[in-house]
C-alpha cells in the first residue's frame, strides 16, 4: 500500500492530524514543513522575481499560505497578501504579523489589489464546512476572472472535501498540491474542472497512523501502477504454453455491429491472453478472420435480425473449457438467450453494453443472484441507471458500492473517475483518464482487455477488483498517451488499442 493509492475524508484527516499533534508534533513545524514543501514546488514552476498574490483564509490553510509567501518573499519573488478575515486561527494570525513585519504588502480590499503573474490559493483547505458567502464567494469568483494561473493548497477553496461539490463557488486552480494524503473530494467528477493538475506533497505521514484511522487495508483506494504491476501476470514464468495463458471466450458482436466484435478482439489481443475465441454470427466470420488471425473465431447461427441466435461452440467444448467469457458488444437486444446461457454457466464472466441491457430487462439482482462464480458489470452511467434504477449515483462511490453489493459482482462505473467496487465494499478509483476516451468502441476495447486479464489470472489469488482496476487503469493511460500524441480528437477506438502495449513498455 503506497500513499499515492490511499483516499481520506476531511474527518479522517483530521483524525490523523490528531495523532501526529498527539505524538508531539507541534503544529508550527508541521506548517513549516508542508508549507516549505509547497515553496519549493513553486520555485520550480514560477520564473524566479515573478510577481505572487497569495489568498489567505482564516485557518491553517491560511497559515500554509502566510508560510509560502514568506519564503518566495525571502527567495526573490514580488509577494503580496489578500486577506480580508477578521479573526485568524492563533498560529495563521503571527504568521501574518511576521509578513506584515518583513514589509510584505498586505491588502483587505480587493479593488486595492496590484497585478500579479500568479496566484496561491491558501483560503480553504478541508476545514471549509459550508457554503462560500459574500464577500468571499465575489472574491473567489473576481480572482477567477483574473484568468491567472493558480495554485491551490491541500484542495481549490470551495470544493468540499469529501464529496467535490462546489460549497457556493470556487477557485479554478490550474495546479492543486495535496498535502499528505489524496482528500476524496479531488478524485470525484464534479470536481474535476477545478482541481487543474494534482499532485500529492507527501510530508511524511507515518503509516501506523494512517492504518490506526483506516485500517490495515483502506477501503477506498487510488489505482496506481503498483496495483497494475502487483495484478498483471508480469514476467511471465520461462516455461509456459499458451494454455497456461488463460482461453477467453468473446462473444460479441452482430450483422448491425461488426466493428464492436474486431474492437473487443483487439482489446483482448493486447491483454497478451494465450489464447482467443470469438463467438460471433456466421455472417461476419469472415471479417474477424480477417482482423484477428490468431483468434479461434467461431461462427454461429443468428437471427433473422443478424444477432447470434445459438453458441454453436466447437466439438468437444462447452462453456466450462474457457477460463473466462467477455460477453456483450455489439450484441444487439437479440440475444437474450445467449446471455441467460452465459449467466448460468459456472464460468468467470464479464457483461458489458448489450449483454447489461439484456441483464436489466431480466430482471438484474433476481438473475445474477443465482450465480456463484466470479461476475463484473461494466456499464457506463445510462447502463447502470437501467440496472439500478433505484440508485442514485450522484455519489458514483456509495453508487457502485450498493450495486455490487446487490448483485454479488464487481461493478465498474464508467466516467472521468471510473468507479470500482467488489460485493464487501473495497472500492478503487482510476484518478487520470481523458475525454478523448468519450467515443464508440472505446467500452469494446476495455471488455476485450479486461477479459484478457481475467481470463491470465482469475486461477492465481488475485483480487478480481484489482483485475478490473488494472484493466481501467491501463486502458485510460493508454488513451491519455494517444491523446498527448494525436490530440484528444485523434483517439479512436482502433487507435486506442495500438496504444496498449505502448503503457506496458513504458511502465
Ligand atoms: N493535513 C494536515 O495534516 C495539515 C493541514 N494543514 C493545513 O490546515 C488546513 C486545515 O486547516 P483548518 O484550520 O482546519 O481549516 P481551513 O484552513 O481549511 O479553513 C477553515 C477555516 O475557515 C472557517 N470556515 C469554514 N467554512 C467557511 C466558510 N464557508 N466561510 C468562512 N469561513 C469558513 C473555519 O471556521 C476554519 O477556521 C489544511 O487544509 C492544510 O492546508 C497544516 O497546516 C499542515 C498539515
Ligand atoms: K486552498
Amino acid at each position: 500500500m503506497t500513499k499515492e493509492q490511499i483516499i481520506v475524508t476531511s474527518a479522517q484527516m483530521r483524525d490523523i492530524e490528531g495523532r501526529i499533534f498527539a505524538a508531539g508534533m507541534p503544529v508550527a513545524a508541521l506548517m513549516e514543513k508542508v508549507a516549505g514543501l509547497i515553496s519549493d514546488r513553486l520555485q520550480v514552476i514560477i520564473p524566479k522575481g515573478r510577481c505572487v498574490g497569495i489568498l489567505v483564509g482564516p485557518g491553517h490553510n491560511g497559515g500554509d499560505a502566510l508560510v509560502v509567501a514568506r519564503e518566495l518573499h525571502f527567495r526573490g519573488y514580488q509577494v503580496w497578501i489578500y486577506q480580508p478575515f477578521a479573526k485568524l486561527k492563533e498560529l495563521t494570525n503571527q504568521h501574518f504579523q511576521y509578513a506584515q513585519n518583513l514589509g510584505i504588502s498586505c491588502f483587505q480590499e480587493l479593488d486595492k489589489l496590484p497585478n500579479c503573474d500568479f496566484l496561491v490559493d491558501g483560503l480553504f483547505g478541508f476545514g471549509l464546512e459550508r457554503e462560500i458567502t459574500d464577500p468571499i464567494a465575489s472574491a473567489i469568483n473576481h480572482f477567477n476572472d483574473w484568468n491567472k494561473p493558480i495554485f491551490s493548497i491541500d484542495l481549490p477553496s470551495g470544493l468540499h472535501t469529501d464529496t467535490g461539490e462546489v460549497l457556493g463557488t470556487a477557485i479554478r486552480a490550474t495546479h492543486t498540491f495535496c498535502l499528505g494524503l489524496w482528500k476524496q473530494g479531488l478524485l470525484q467528477e464534479q470536481a474535476l474542472e477545478y482541481i487543474g493538475q494534482a499532485k500529492l506533497i507527501d510530508f511524511d505521514i507515518p503509516l501506523a497512523d494512517i492504518h490506526a484511522v483506516l485500517g490495515e487495508v483502506p477501503k477506498i483506494k487510488r489505482i496506481t501502477k503498483t496495483t497494475v504491476i502487483q495484478t498483471l501476470p508480469l514476467p511471465r514464468p520461462p516455461v509456459t504454453h499458451k494454455y497456461k495463458a488463460g482461453h477467453l471466450l468473446l462473444i460479441c458482436g452482430s450483422e448491425r455491429y461488426a466493428g464492436g466484435a474486431i474492437l473487443t478482439g483487439l482489446g483482448a489481443r493486447s491483454s497478451g491472453v494465450g489464447m482467443l475465441s470469438i463467438a460471433v454470427p456466421e455472417s461476419i466470420k469472415p471479417l474477424l478472420v480477417s482482423h484477428l488471425p490468431e483468434a479461434l473465431i467461431i461462427g454461429c447461427p443468428e437471427t433473422e435480425t443478424g444477432a447470434i441466435s445459438q453458441l454453436k461452440l466447437p466439438e468437444r467444448t462447452d462453456l466450462s473449457s474457457f477460463t473466462a467469457i467477455a460477453c456483450g458488444p455489439g450484441l444487439t437486444k437479440d440475444a437474450t438467450p445467449i446471455v441467460e446461457q452465459v449467466i448460468n454457466s459456472e464460468v468467470p464472466l464479464i457483461l458489458d453494453a448489450d449483454a447489461l441491457n439484456i441483464l436489466a430487462e431480466l430482471g438484474t439482482i433476481s438473475t445474477l443472484q443465482k450465480r456463484q462464480n466470479t461476475t463484473i458489470l461494466t456499464p457506463h452511467t445510462g447502463e447502470f441507471h437501467r440496472l439500478f434504477p433505484d440508485i442514485d449515483f450522484q455519489d458514483r462511490v456509495k453508487a457502485v458500492q450498493t450495486a455490487a453489493s446487490q448483485t454479488g459482482a464487481v461493478v465498474l462505473l464508467k466516467g472521468a473517475r471510473t468507479a470500482i467496487s467488489n460485493p464487501q465494499g473495497v472500492v478503487w478509483i482510476n484518478p487520470e483518464s481523458t475525454p478523448a476516451l468519450a467515443r464508440g468502441g472505446s467500452g469494446d476495447v476495455l471488455t476485450g482487455l479486461m477479459g484478457g486479464i481475467l481470463a491470465q489470472v482469475v486461477n492465481k489469488q488475485v483480487n478480481i477488483e484489482n483485475v478490473v482496476a488494472t484493466a481501467a487503469w491501463w486502458h485510460s493511460q493508454a488513451g491519455i498517451l494517444a491523446a498527448k500524441e494525436r490530440t484528444e480528437l485523434g483517439v479512436d477506438a482502433f487507435t486506442l488499442t495500438q496504444y496498449l502495449m505502448r503503457i506496458l513498455c513504458d511502465m
